[in-house]
């Protein structure tokens, strides 16, 4: 009898899990959205209408012999999966993949592609007419929501606010520097050491001018906003022996292995892990590797491997021709090279084959 397999979670983890174990196991991927959504690549397709649409790859050509449960895990425990269906899984391995979920735009918390979409297209309309937009975080996605803003519309006022004293902590003095210095010639106002005293009067992405002082004295005053900040991991499902697994931060421990500890059959990778690591889907997809080759031996035989995290890393867009790539062993890489690598396409070619579109 086929070693059964359940991957909660079909982002970039999980989807490379249940893809590679596919012919070896009987993969159950359990994931409530409609679509694969390609999230590296959500800040262009809300300002660039021909992305919207690239933004979503349909699960259905995903896995050969598994299937795609189009449901959400509510309680995971040493013995199995409960669904919100009402539905129980009891595999022989489970793999917790369940990412994060981050404010729209960065994560469109949609389970309908067409009600993304329909989101996504209503908010460009709402940002087309808006004058003068506010980020609130000078993190990865505050800046590349700066740069894509002003690639599309450069006439746009964007201002950035963000309470931290630098952009980027973690990351070469040299890189922010890089940073800041095509976010001037942007024209991007960065506010960095302050915050609003009070929030806006509007949702985030209507657009309705409103005016808010800051702590550090005078006020700005934009068209519309956004929040760039505020990222958290869906791990509330844990539950028996699993949960003594869930950190303060709701993040899940795992062992080098990536095993929860003391559970020999459950896994977890990318942004659930409390790992000392970027939550990056390049993480999730090294995690991933090896998820599959530690299922793999524990079917067939043979040593465990183990994950050992990574330097800092980031490859930053400012548009589809600006920004910039820092990562330990290349260093910091330029705008025309951070374009060829990143901007130009967002990488889509890699999803398009992965979901046998290509
Ligand atoms: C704007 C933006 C740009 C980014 N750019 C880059 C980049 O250039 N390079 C890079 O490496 N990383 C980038 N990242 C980070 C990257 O998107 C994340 O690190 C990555 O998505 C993590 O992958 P994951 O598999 O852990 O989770 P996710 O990709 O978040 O997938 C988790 C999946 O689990 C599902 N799920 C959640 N709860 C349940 C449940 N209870 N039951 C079943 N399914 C569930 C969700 O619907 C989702 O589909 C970017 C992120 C953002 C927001």
């Amino acid at each position: 009898m086929s070693t059964t397999v359940a991957v909660i979670g079909g982002g970039y983890g999980g989807t490379t899990v249940a893809k590679e174990l596919d012919s070896i196991a009987d993969v159950v991927l359990v994931e409530p959205r409609e679509d694969f959504v390609h999230h590296v690549a959500a800040l262009r397709g809300l300002v660039d209408p021909e992305w919207t649409d690239r933004l979503f790859y349909p699960y259905s050509g995903l896995l050969e012999r598994g299937r795609v449960l189009r449901d959400r895990a509510v309680s995971v425990d040493q013995d199995g999966v409960t669904l919100a269906s009402g539905g129980r899984l009891t595999p022989d391995y489970v793999v917790l993949a369940t990412g994060s979920a981050y404010p729209f735009p960065a994560k469109i918390d949609f389970r309908d592609s067409a009600s993304a979409k329909a989101k996504i297209r209503a908010t460009r309309e709402e940002l087309a007419g808006a004058g003068k937009v506010l980020l609130l975080g000078a993190g990865p996605v505050g800046l590349e929501l700066a740069g894509e803003v002003k690639a599309a519309w450069p006439e746009k006022a964007v201002t950035i606010v963000d309470p931290a004293k630098e952009i980027l902590p973690g990351f070469p003095a040299d890189f922010r520097a890089e940073i800041r210095r095509q976010l001037d010639e942007l024209g991007v106002e960065l506010l960095l050491g302050t915050a609003l005293t009070e929030a806006p009067i509007s949702e985030p992405g209507q657009a309705k001018t409103f005016t808010s002082s800051l702590s550090s004295g005078g006020e700005v005053t934009a068209d519309l906003w956004f929040q760039c900040y505020g990222g958290a991991p869906h791990t509330a499902y844990l539950d028996g022996s699993l949960a003594s697994a869930r950190q303060p931060s709701g993040q899940v421990s795992v062992e080098a292995d990536l095993r929860l500890p003391g559970q020999p059959r459950v896994f977890a990778i990318g942004d659930i892990t409390a790992l000392p690591e970027g939550k990056l889907a390049k993480v999730a997809g090294d995690h991933a590797e090896v998820v599959v080759a530690n299922i793999r031996a524990l079917i067939e035989g043979g040593e465990l491997r183990t994950h050992t995290p990574g330097g800092p890393m980031i490859s930053l867009p400012l548009g589809p021709s600006g920004g910039a790539t820092y990562a330990e062993e290349v260093g910091i890489l330029d705008a025309a090279t951070t374009s060829e690598i990143k901007g130009s396409h967002m990488m889509v070619s890699r999803y398009e084959e992965l979901f046998g579109l290509a």
